[in-house]
């Protein structure tokens, strides 16, 4: 694949070329501390949370529900600002960014892609991949059509969602998070709606992806058959983040 035209990593405005020692950062979350209340009623979603997800990493976290897998991703891309600590991608600083930087450089810089699919009911296959480059203003570094084909979907670029099965719906919706040439890509249990058989096609699938394109991706899952085509696993408890040994 080529090399994605990259645009500003702070301000999203014009096209330059960035440092590679920071493009090869991926994601890095230092001492992040999410809480939400406060006295009594204080709950501490991440809790001093450590993690580094290297470029072409995919990366599995698991854990209990309310352990804080959601508000992990929520704050890895930008969604959600920490009470403290740093959340950088590809080199850059989230944390002090304003929200209208931090809206354009996670519009550039992060995919997601969530438990649906989360695709326009209206728009055909290729057309949801078109419309990020309309949103964005940028060519996709792949071709729309090459990235549908890199899922195995090109056949069916011009079906709408409701013809497609869900996990073809899971596959437009890897493709289009890799429209923008993420540098981090931030998946939500994406095989919760699908049999076993194409669970494991879609974490393959995203595994490959992962490695072809670079990125740093983080995938929550419930899911533990599919954690053998992850790179490393990590676990949640209580807001906090440990290793899983394999
Ligand atoms: N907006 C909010 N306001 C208050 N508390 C919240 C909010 N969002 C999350 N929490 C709390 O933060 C903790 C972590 O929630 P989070 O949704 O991140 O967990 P999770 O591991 O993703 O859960 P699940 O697997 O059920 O989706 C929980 O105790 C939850 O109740």
């Amino acid at each position: 694949m080529t090399t994605p035209a990259r645009t500003d990593r702070a301000t999203g405005t014009a096209t330059t070329t960035v440092d590679p020692a920071a493009e090869r950062q991926g994601l890095t979350l230092r001492d992040v501390v999410l809480t939400f209340g406060d006295g009594d009623d204080q709950v501490a979603a991440l809790d001093h949370v450590d993690l580094d997800v290297a470029p072409g990493e995919l990366v599995a976290v698991v854990g209990p529900s309310g352990a804080g897998k959601s508000s992990l991703l929520a704050v890895a891309g930008g969604l959600t600002r920490p009470t403290s600590g740093s959340v950088r991608v590809a080199g850059t600083e989230l944390v002090g960014l304003s929200s209208r930087a931090l809206a354009t450089f996670r519009r550039d810089n992060v995919g997601f892609v969530f438990q649906s699919g989360n695709l326009v009911p209206a728009l055909t296959a290729i057309d949801q991949l078109r419309l990020v480059e309309k949103i964005t203003g940028r060519r996709a570094a792949t071709a729309p059509l090459a990235l549908l084909d890199a899922v195995g979907m090109a056949e069916h670029a011009d079906r709408r969602p409701a013809r497609l099965s869900g996990g073809e719906r899971q596959r437009v919706g890897i493709a289009r998070a890799l429209v923008a040439s993420p540098s981090v890509l931030l998946v939500d249990e994406p095989t919760a709606a699908l049999d076993r058989r194409r669970s494991h096609e879609i974490v393959e699938l995203l595994a490959r992806e992962t490695h072809q394109f670079g990125v740093a991706t983080v995938m929550v899952t419930h899911d533990h058959d599919v954690l053998t085509h992850c790179d490393r696993v990590v676990e949640m408890t209580d807001g906090r983040l440990a290793p899983v040994q394999s």
